[in-house]
């Protein structure tokens, strides 16, 4: 087999062990699942390019074992024996097109070409088929890596199967020399400059290796095998929807009271917990509550409060829905060195960036555990790169962690919060990372009316003041109805108030101090 050959006769020591490493990785999976049961998913990338040719040595190797006892006859490593799913998309450049059905034609694959997005297109993979596992080409580096092992099922809200992920270690230096040692094709893309291949719309060649002659203005860009230093292999991606990377997008609002309130003075945030023992019931989540209060302190709306599981996915989707919906989201438990603090890591993966060593945060741990924490081991000294702000103060031990627009609040309880809290409105006054609001005005009133009497002139007062928060609520079903009303003007809170006592007996309603 010429790929297991051509490794073995090299003499790169760690091109070697990657790949020992990755055929063991497919020989289990090959073990575990039967052939009909396991899929490659190729889409012309280098990574993926690798991986298939993995995948032929892998599959010779397990099937010359099992003719050596007594199997089926091998077919001489010809036909590629494992169901492969290319996601076809108009987006896909052109020359990643022709060269993974080139790669089809060339290697015998039998190719599904499916044209529906990923988690649609698995979903009738799956129903069609007796799939339970799929090989990708994810490695460390990648964003959508973050949280994943060489084994990793699914994620929760995916049809149900198990990725496997040979090359997850393997560096961007190790794909090169492993392409390059076996001589086999990859893209043609790549020796113009490109070094990590999305869509045409996000993907331009590596300015890294750009050469410009001193004679002429035309821009040549060097092979990709070429790039320096392999963790900017994604420096040709353009940043994912940058609005939303960035924070809060501009046209999305969280309902209609937070449309009016927005047109004047308002910010909003949400604020999202994450445990299990809190969905248990096991624990009471008094942080999230104790956010609010003060959040509306400095004159913010909170548009959502949240608890999520202890998972990497389950806060990765909250993440991001809050960080493009609110102007901050401040999200706490979960973070440690617990195999259930995925806190850190769902923020990464909502970002889409991966996880790295910090030097800086690293140092702090270093102070506040001792020597225990080395950077290489430490998984507390990963952040999300490139986007973590560390928010310093005297009174924390560790600093605070930002992300644009997220902020993780490391507090355990609410006299830790009040702390962090305290630091972080320091903070806001000297460099105005957090914008104090004016703060909010209030009145509050009692009634002895049923909800039933009070309902219709309540709901013609709200559409009268929309700047307003006029809400009710009861303590219990017999006592008395309390009417809340919110602003951030108290002239328009006294005319509100006013009108509805005006709408009822005089003495309907007395106002609670
Ligand atoms: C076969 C296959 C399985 C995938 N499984 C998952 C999954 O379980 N969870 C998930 O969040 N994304 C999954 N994805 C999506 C990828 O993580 C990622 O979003 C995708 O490769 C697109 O990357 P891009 O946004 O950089 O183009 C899967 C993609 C493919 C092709
Ligand atoms: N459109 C697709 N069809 C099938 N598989 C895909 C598709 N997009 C991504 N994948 C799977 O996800 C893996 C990771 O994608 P990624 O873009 O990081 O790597 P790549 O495309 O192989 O190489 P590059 O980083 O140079 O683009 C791929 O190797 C492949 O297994
Ligand atoms: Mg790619």
């Amino acid at each position: 087999m010429e790929i297991d050959k051509a490794i073995r006769e090299c003499d790169d020591r760690r091109l070697k062990t990657k790949y020992n490493n990755a055929i063991y990785v497919i020989r289990r999976a090959l073990a575990l699942y039967p052939i009909q049961e396991v899929a490659l998913s190729f889409n012309g990338g280098k990574d993926s390019t690798v991986l298939l040719h993995l995948l032929r040595a892998g599959c010779f190797l397990h099937q010359a074992e099992e003719f050596n006892s007594g199997g089926d006859a091998v077919d001489g490593g010809k036909t590629f024996p494992i169901r492969t799913i290319y996601f076809e998309s108009p987006s896909a450049f052109p020359e990643i097109n022709s060269f993974t059905y080139e790669a089809a034609s060339i290697y015998d694959i039998q190719m599904d070409i499916i044209r529906l997005d990923f988690k649609s297109g698995l979903e009738a993979l799956l129903k069609a088929n007796p799939i339970r596992a799929i090989f990708l080409g994810v490695r460390i580096g990648d964003p959508t890596a973050v949280g994943q092992e060489q084994f990793s099922p699914s994620s929760p809200g995916w049809p149900p199967f198990m990725r496997v992920n040979p090359i997850l270690d393997w560096s961007y230096r190790d794909v090169w020399a492993f392409l390059l040692v076996s001589k086999v094709r990859y893209c043609s893309l790549y020796d113009q400059g490109y070094t990590s291949i999305g869509s045409i719309h996000d993907t331009v060649p590596n300015a890294l290796l750009c050469t410009r002659n001193s004679d002429s203005s035309e821009e040549k860009f060097k092979p990709a095998y070429l790039l320096a230093d392999g963790r900017l292999e994604r420096a040709g991606r353009a940043k994912k929807n940058s609005s939303a990377a960035s924070g809060k997008s501009s046209s999305i609002s969280n309902g209609l009271k937070m449309d009016n309130l927005n047109s004047g003075s308002m910010l909003s945030a949400s604020v999202i917990t994450v445990g299990d023992e809190i969905l248990f019931g096991t624990v009471e989540d008094k942080l999230g509550s104790v956010l609010c209060k003060k959040l509306h302190s400095i004159g913010w709306a909170v548009s959502r409060v949240t608890v999520t599981q202890s998972d990497i996915d389950s806060v990765a989707e909250e993440v991001e829905r809050r960080k493009s919906i609110d102007d901050m989201v401040f999200i706490c438990g979960g973070i440690g060195p617990l195999h259930s603090d995925v806190t850190v890591a769902g923020v990464a993966k909502a970002f889409g960036v991966r996880m790295a060593p910090d030097e800086e945060f690293e140092e702090h741990l270093r102070h506040l555990i001792g020597e225990k924490c080395s950077g290489d081991k430490n998984e507390m000294a990963l952040l999300p790169e490139g986007i973590t702000e560390l928010l310093h103060h005297e009174h924390l031990p560790v600093p605070l962690i930002k992300c644009h627009n997220v902020i993780i609040l490391t507090a355990t309880n609410a006299v830790e919060l009040d702390r962090q809290w305290d630091c972080l409105i320091e903070l806001a006054k000297s460099n105005g990372i957090l914008e104090l609001m004016d703060p909010f005005a209030s009145k509050c009133f009692a009634t002895t009316l049923s909800d039933v009497e009070v309902a219709q002139p309540l709901s013609k007062l709200c559409a009268q003041f929309p700047d307003l928060y006029i809400g009710g609520y009861r303590e219990s079903r017999e006592g008395p109805l309390i009417i809340t009303f919110e602003g951030k003007d108290l002239s328009r809170i006294e005319a509100a108030s006013q009108s509805l006592c005006q709408k009822f007996h005089p003495g309907s309603f007395s106002k609670i101090e």
